[in-house]
């Protein structure tokens, strides 16, 4: 229920954001001071003073621009408790100048209220007050009354500010929504660290929405964990993480690693798809079972029986020699190139203790500087080394998956049992490039293999202990300088690297390989197949995940039909959650969605849209040639309606180069393509692309085409009659069709 609100009401309110903004501007110029007074500090010092010195620079510096971030829409809401106490929220907390909480942040369990408090549970809270702004001025109040009687309980909180947000027009960069969260959304959001939390929810149910601000939740309330060891967000595309990317800073976080799937094996940006079949086989467990066998088969002993030259002496080595350090080299466990290092001095003391017992015989005297000198001739041998490395060569993951793939022959012998079929799906020229579904197989290999020994091991090593003593420094620093609480021992340590660029641990986080996260959140995680989850298992150890999706729109004919079958890879240990509401589609675009899904077997949660379009879908008929005319009468038509937002085009991907000419020949540079394209006003791109995003107009052409262009066209179709925030068109071939 909503009260009438007074002019009074406006202006109290003005002045109390007036205050804040008053506030946020003194802790800004506090820490602007900070800031000089550590720039102007002595010039001299000891380099570890100066290294300090400019590290609390960069903090300082660092708040600031997270102040500045908070600039926009500081304050959101206010509670009135039963008691009568006003409380505050906003994106971060301010304090007055005796410490008296003005601003309390929205992560703050004395927030959560806001979010939560209901007529039926009040939660100790008489009413609640949604505020807009813009700039620095109070636009509109909106008060709910909590404590009414007889009240029925209102699914949604904040109407009006919800409306308002859900039907502004779209910028191609997602927004956040930390003034309107809902309760359901809430509850997601504020749930344990621990665990693999899974979130299925029908299209535009806010999953992505959810799954930043929980992240920010999360990095708010265990900073310390987190700051160390970082958070990562895996998206399903570059075209995503760019819609994505601006949510998490403007809720003040910037120690977040954004990675899609194929940036997840440091060293390689894999953009490329594997055609479905081929990812399908990529992305199966069986691969696990085919590397271990493939790395295996790099530790052979020769057939016959192989001679080497040392100076002059002739050494015959037999087999057995070679596999027994073979043997041991395994039994070790360890990883391929590490285990290589046993091989070695087994193999060489072997050959050692052979080229002894023949000199001997020949009637040579032979004492212990000997056999140290012999034992180095061998292992200088160039004979030896290439009879060494035939049997057990050190590997990097990109040669072994490069030679599985050029070399059907040996991959024939690897895979006695599969059929020729499948063999053939992974057959590929040995310099293409890395596809998004070798990633997983990079990181796999890397496992097997192990680290190949190189030069950076040591300076790796120094490095690591480098960094151990900069973080006992910096908390020596912290108790001398007396800002505990402010900043951590970490990210002080971060600011001492003596060289380089400063590297957050998100950013030491993104290039190594090795490097463990406290929490991972994945999108769209429908997509992921068991070989991309054992990678993000491995980066996870503690297995510490939130994971959202919609098992619906999976787009991998091998995707699993539920989320069980789906994580296994990952565990089988979760607790699952529901969105039911749908904030982004009208009703009406949204039951055509639903109806055609399910009309063509897919099997679909459906969601409750929050409100009605003005304008109907719209069908119409045309086939080729007119195709192209026909959508760029309709593109015409729906900018008569409105040239403001976005409108996106989605379409067969064969069709889409021809449309896009088609429309650019009479837009002009309105148009773009594809991911590059996404700031466009009109963007034309295949329905993969659109995952994950939204626009105020989508214009589908050739549903039909759609759902023949892969085995689980369907769900690429639904996803595409999704995106539409205000308006749909579709174009069809037949009149029939739908
Ligand atoms: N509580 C909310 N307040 C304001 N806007 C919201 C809220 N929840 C969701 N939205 C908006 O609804 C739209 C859909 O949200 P989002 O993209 O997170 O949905 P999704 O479930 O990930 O969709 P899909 O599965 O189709 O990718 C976004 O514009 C988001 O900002």
């Amino acid at each position: 229920m909503s009260e009438p609100t007074s002019a009074s009401e406006l202006d109290r309110e003005q002045d109390y954001l007036f205050l804040l903004y008053g506030r946020l501007d003194a802790v800004k110029a506090e820490a602007q001071r900070e800031l000089e007074k550590v720039r102007m500090g002595t010039a001299g010092g000891t380099h570890q003073a100066r290294s300090e010195r400019d590290a609390m620079a960069r903090i300082y510096e660092d708040r600031i621009a997270q102040l500045r971030e908070v600039n926009d829409r500081l304050a959101f809401g206010r509670l009135e408790t039963t008691e009568g106490d006003l409380r505050y929220i906003g994106r971060i907390g301010l304090r007055d100048a005796d410490l008296q909480p003005l601003l309390l942040d929205w992560r703050v369990p004395q927030a959560s209220a806001f979010y939560q408090a209901t007529a039926a549970h009040p939660l100790g809270i008489r009413a609640r007050r949604h505020l807009s702004t813009q700039g620095r001025s109070i636009t509109r109040i909106e008060d709910e009354v909590l404590d009414a009687t007889g009240l029925d309980d209102r699914p949604l909180t904040g109407e009006s500010a919800l409306m308002a947000a859900l039907t502004a027009q779209r910028t191609g960069r997602m927004q956040d929504i930390v003034g309107t969260i809902q309760a359901e959304q809430d509850r997601i959001i504020r749930s344990d660290l621990r665990g693999v939390m899974v979130v299925q929810g029908g299209p535009g149910t806010g999953k992505t929405a959810v799954a930043l601000h929980r992240a920010a939740y999360l990095l708010y309330t265990f900073r310390e964990r987190l700051a160390s060891s970082g958070l990562l967000v895996v998206g399903p595309s570059r075209s995503f993480l760019q819609y994505i990317e601006q949510v998490l800073p403007s809720l003040g976080e910037t120690g977040v690693v954004l990675s899609s799937v194929g940036g997840l094996y440091p060293g390689v940006d894999a953009r490329a798809d594997d055609a479905p079949e081929t990812a399908a086989v990529k992305g199966s467990a069986r691969m696990t079972d085919l590397l271990r066998r493939a790395v295996a088969s790099r530790q052979v002993a020769p057939a016959e029986p192989q001679s080497v030259w040392i100076d002059n002496e002739r050494l015959e080595v037999h087999p057995g020699l070679i596999q027994r350090a073979i043997q041991k080299a395994q039994d070790s466990r360890k990883p391929h190139n590490e285990a290589r290092n046993t091989f070695v001095s087994s193999a060489l003391a072997a050959l050692t203790n052979q080229l002894v017992d023949q000199l001997r015989e020949g009637g040579d005297t032979i004492d212990s500087d000997d056999v140290r000198m012999l034992r180095e001739d061998l292992r200088s041998s160039h004979d030896v080394r290439v009879l060494l490395n035939t049997a057990w060569l050190p590997l990097t993951p990109e040669k072994l998956l490069r030679d599985l793939y050029a070399r059907p022959q040996w991959l024939a012998t690897l895979t006695p049992s599969w059929p020729a079929e499948r063999r053939a799906l992974l057959e590929r020229d040995r310099d293409a490039e890395f596809t998004v579904s070798d990633v997983p197989l990079l990181d796999e290999a890397a496992e097997l293999l192990g680290e190949a020994p190189t030069q950076t091991d040591a300076s790796e090593k120094e490095a690591r202990r480098q960094r151990k003593r900069d973080i006992e420094n910096a908390e020596q620093a912290i108790a001398n300088m007396d800002v505990e609480g402010m900043v951590s021992a970490e990210a002080l340590a971060d600011g001492f690297a003596e060289s380089g660029p400063r590297l957050t641990a998100a950013e030491r986080a993104a290039t190594d390989r090795s490097w463990t996260y406290g929490h991972i959140v994945v999108d769209e995680a429908q997509e992921l197949t068991p070989m991309q989850w054992r990678l993000l298992r491995r980066r996870a150890p503690l297995r510490s995940f939130t994971i959202v999706g919609d098992i619906a729109q999976a787009s991998s004919s091998s995707a699993a039909g539920t989320w069980g079958e789906a994580i296994r890879a990952l565990t089988d240990d979760f607790r699952l959650e529901e969105l039911t509401v749908n904030y982004r589609t009208p009703a009406q675009i949204a039951e055509l969605a639903e109806r055609i899904a399910e009309e063509h077997g897919l099997r679909i949660t459906r969601s409750r849209s929050v409100r009605e379009s003005e304008w109907a879908p719209v069908r119409i008929v045309a086939a080729a040639p007119v195709v192209a005319q026909a959508l760029v009468d309709a593109v015409e038509a729906d900018r008569a309606i409105s040239t403001a937002g976005t409108l996106a085009v989605i379409a067969p991907d064969a069709d889409v180069p021809e449309l896009h000419r088609a429309l650019s020949a009479r837009f002009g540079p309105l148009v773009g393509l594809g991911v590059d394209g996404l700031q466009a006003a009109i963007t034309v791109m295949g329905p993969r692309t659109s995952k994950g995003l939204e626009f105020d107009s989508v214009v589908v052409v050739d549903p039909d085409g759609i759902i023949g262009a892969e085995p689980r066209g369907v769900s690429s179709l639904y996803v595409a009659l999704t995106r539409a925030t205000q308006r749909l068109t579709m174009i069809t071939r037949t009149a029939d069709m739908f």
